[in-house]
């Protein structure tokens, strides 16, 4: 299957296309005039809010209100229909905490509540929020050795390797233990570890129910991988990751467990390195705005960087949308803005985008602007 029949159901608006110069590209399938919305993607695979906002930001529609902290709460009360079917007794729910959600309406709440099977979900998000609250009493042995564990070297065979402990030494390590034991090996975690665990949860939980024939669910399996680049400049994410790891391993109930691997695990967050789109507060402008947070729209990551993008991202609640800031020809690139900085000199934004997001911007703009100062 080429490239383009296996993503020819993301649009009938556009390919999707190897290039020579930044691996797939979408290309317009006609011409098109300024304002046409070429995707509009509500189906995002995992979301993650940072733990500063976790309280302050809606966990259905994104919506922020200057810092205030939300009251809408899911409680036990609204959860006993759902337990009913689903009661597995890992969770006392009569001491149910909220599974760390908060939302601004009763509408919000009550539409994240009628996804179905969502009770799996909050479930994991639960004995995740149990188990980081019991770890915040203890000393974290990391706080330490933040140092250390940034300057380790950092290449493709140390990570594998690192991985080949888990799958050979410390996998059947647990589970020859009794399950009553086995939390007695989870690592302390702090509150980023937290919240990745919170992301992969629900990578792994919309990824159980999906159609597996659906292009969403292709799309997540054929997302590109950033980990060697993006631990080669960050370390300590290896560390980071193994705990997380460990943490959901043990924690998770069997039915997300069972989809959860090693394999699986890396791509989850290999594919977010490359791919996450932020989660920005809505109607402030670019420099004064909040960033809550990012999420995964698998439909939407095949669409490269330029630093003169033909289209404007824009959030509503759940839904982004892509929308041509120009007429456009059949067989134009299609790019977005993945940079937030396209107002820098050339070396300085190419830097930004070596640094950040690990590629030589080989878009028009860096073309030109290069031999000009050449
Ligand atoms: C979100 S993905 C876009 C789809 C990607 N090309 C693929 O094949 O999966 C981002 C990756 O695409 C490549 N890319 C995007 N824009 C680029 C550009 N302007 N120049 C070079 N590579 C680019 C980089 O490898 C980057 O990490």
């Amino acid at each position: 299957m080429t490239v383009t029949e296996s993503f020819e159901q993301i649009s009938p608006l556009f390919d999707v296309r190897q290039t020579t110069w930044g691996g797939r590209a979408c290309f317009s399938k006609q011409s098109l005039k300024k304002g046409s919305v070429i995707l509009e993607a509500d189906d995002n695979t995992g979301t993650s809010i940072s733990y500063e906002f976790r309280k302050e930001v809606c966990h259905f529609c994104y919506s922020y209100h200057n810092g205030v902290t939300l009251k809408h709460k899911i409680t036990y009360a609204l959860l006993k229909q759902l337990i009913k079917n689903n009661d597995n007794k890992l969770i006392n729910w009569k001491k149910f905490q909220g599974a760390g959600l908060w939302f601004c309406s009763e509408i919000c709440r009550d539409e994240f509540l009628s996804q179905p099977h969502i009770i799996e979900l909050i479930e994991c998000y639960e004995l995740l929020l149990n188990h980081f609250h019991s770890m915040q009493k203890r000393v974290n042995p990391d706080d330490s050795r933040e140092d250390e564990l940034n300057h380790v070297k950092i290449s493709k065979d140390l990570i594998q390797e690192k991985w080949d402990q888990i799958i050979n030494d410390w996998i059947p390590s647990i589970d020859k233990l009794k399950l009553t034991k086995r939390s007695n090996r989870l690592p302390v975690i702090s509150e980023d570890e937290y919240c990745c665990a919170r992301f992969v949860c629900e990578t792994l939980f919309r990824l159980k129910y999906m159609d597996q024939n659906s292009i969403n669910f292709k799309s997540f399996y054929s997302l590109q991988s950033n980990e060697v680049s993006k631990m080669e400049r960050f370390p300590i994410l290896l560390h980071f990751q193994i705990l997380v790891f460990k943490t959901l391993y043990i924690l998770l109930p069997s039915f997300l467990r069972d989809r959860f691997s090693v394999t699986s695990f890396r791509h989850i967050l290999g594919s977010e390195y490359g791919n996450a789109f932020g989660i920005w507060e809505v109607g402030e402008s670019s420099d004064s705005r909040e960033y809550f947070g990012y999420w995964i729209f698998p439909r939407a990551s095949y669409f490269n960087h330029s630093c003169d993008p033909n289209l404007t991202k824009t959030r509503k609640g759940r839904t982004m949308f892509f929308t041509l800031n120009r007429d456009i020809d059949v067989g134009s690139e299609l790019d977005i803005d993945y940079s937030g900085v396209l107002s820098l000199p050339v070396k300085e934004r190419r830097k930004f985008l070596h640094d950040s997001w690990f590629f030589d911007c080989q878009c028009d703009r860096c073309k030109l602007e290069m031999q000009l100062i050449h």
